[in-house]
């Protein structure tokens, strides 16, 4: 058996960035991935301005109001309006967002401050030089190197790049993946079930999957269990970026995805030594990558996060592995297993990992219940207490 490290290095080595890229208004560019290096040409805020609604005061030769000394309201600086310069002594009624003006060197928040009955003077509470005073630059200075080619774009860094100015920004095009899913048992949703009959749910599990991570599906149906269908399937699929089958890698007779891609162009089948996902199959179709996950639902879902969405977002620039967690197990596991262990797990109010009963990867309500999977490796035992890596569902996005 291969380890999947071993797989990954073969299969993302086939993983050329895209060429074509696109230019997106910021509303547009949810969870798309840059194509550029961003890089702030201003500061942010391009000014000091006030924090709180109150006066903005020069406080002359002292370091902080007295409670009692007057200051002479001269002005007043509504957000986005530019004010006259303070001389010492003087205030200026200011709100949140306001230009401080020159010469104001603190902001006086309007409940710590009584003004005159004719509106001339204003006396401050406990106010010191710099107080309230949101310096120019304190979130983002000019030239800050804020994201890089292959970020994935999250709803604040869209914010973030309004920030900037940014209208638009150029990223990844979406690339095109091609699915086909065989199995003479599969029946579509919305269907009857006949004998032996199961529904298709690898078609729309990879589907969302995949229109999650921003891709483009181009969806070659359900192939029927002949050579020439499988193989006419397959040369449609070759306009795509990457060609993923599921079912039909394992040892099994009863199935043309193989020998159609042997023909087509050319497979490796492996055994990667992880469960679920032991049987992978990988090639290519002429120049288009080919990757043939198993057919188990659990299966397919693991090996879409380890070796599929890798491979997505090396398409796009993008290198970040999965986020690993650790947590302590609320478990023991006394059989070690000949494979990397993926396990459905909850965390318990107590913080602990619990798994799921029945870890069979053809159950997929143990992913719909599941908060993470955690990992066992090859040949580890565990016991209660022991710190696990655990995968997060929720750091993949996908819901
Ligand atoms: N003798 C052996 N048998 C099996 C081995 C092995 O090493 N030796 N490996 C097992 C493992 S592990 C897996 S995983 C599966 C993988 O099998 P295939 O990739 O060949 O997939 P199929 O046999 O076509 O299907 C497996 C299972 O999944 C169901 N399935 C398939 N497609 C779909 C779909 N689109 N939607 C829902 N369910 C689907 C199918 O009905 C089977 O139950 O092989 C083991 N066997
Ligand atoms: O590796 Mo298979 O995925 O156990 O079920």
């Amino acid at each position: 058996m291969k380890t999947l490290q071993q797989a990954l290095d073969i299969i993302l080595a086939a993983a050329q960035p895209l060429a074509n890229t696109q230019r997106l208004n910021i509303s547009q560019a949810l969870g798309h991935y840059l194509a550029e290096d961003v890089v702030s040409p201003l500061d942010v805020p391009p000014q000091d301005n006030s924090a709180m609604d109150g006066y903005a005061i020069n406080l002359g030769d002292s370091s902080a109001t007295s409670g009692t000394t007057q200051f002479e309201v001269t002005q007043t600086i509504n957000a986005g309006h530019i004010g006259q310069p303070l001389l010492p002594n003087q205030a200026a009624r200011i709100f949140t967002g306001a230009e401080i003006p020159a010469g104001a060197n603190c902001v006086a928040m309007q409940e710590n401050c009584t003004r005159s009955d004719d509106g001339q003077w204003v006396t401050a509470h406990s106010t010191a030089l710099g107080d309230n005073i949101r310096r120019r630059g304190q979130d983002i200075t000019v030239g800050n190197e804020l994201f890089n080619q292959g970020h994935r774009l999250t709803a604040v860094d869209i914010g973030l790049l309004a920030s900037l100015g940014r209208a638009n920004i150029t990223v990844y095009r979406p690339p095109k993946i091609a699915i086909l899913s065989t199995g003479d048992e599969l029946k579509e949703p919305g269907q009857a079930l006949g004998p032996g009959q199961i529904y298709n749910s690898n078609r729309y599990l990879l589907t969302a999957a995949l229109q999650a991570l921003q891709c483009e599906v181009v969806d070659l149906g359900q192939v029927e269990d002949t050579l020439a269908a499988t193989q006419t399937a397959l040369i449609r699929g070759q306009e795509a970026d990457l060609i993923v089958s599921t079912g039909g890698v394992s040892v099994g007779e009863a199935d043309f995805v193989k020998t159609a891609v042997e023909r087509l162009g050319e497979l490796n089948s492996w055994k990667i030594a992880i469960k679920p996902g032991k049987p992978l199959a990988f090639g290519r179709i002429g120049d288009t990558p080919f990757l043939g996950l198993p057919g188990n639902p659990v299966a397919v879902f693991v090996t879409f996060l380890l070796v599929v969405k890798p491979f997505l977002n090396a398409l796009r620039g993008n290198n970040s592995t999965h986020p690993l967690r650790v947590f302590s197990s609320g478990f023991d596991i006394k059989r070690p297993s000949d494979r990397r262990q993926y396990m459905r797990i909850k965390i318990d109010q107590t913080g602990l990992i619990q798994r799921f009963g029945n870890q069979s990867s053809g159950v997929l309500s143990s992913l719909a219940w599941a908060e993470g999977l955690a990992i066992v490796e090859t040949g580890q035992t565990v016991n209660k207490g022991d710190a696990l890596p655990v995968i997060l569902l929720n750091d993949h996005q996908f819901s």
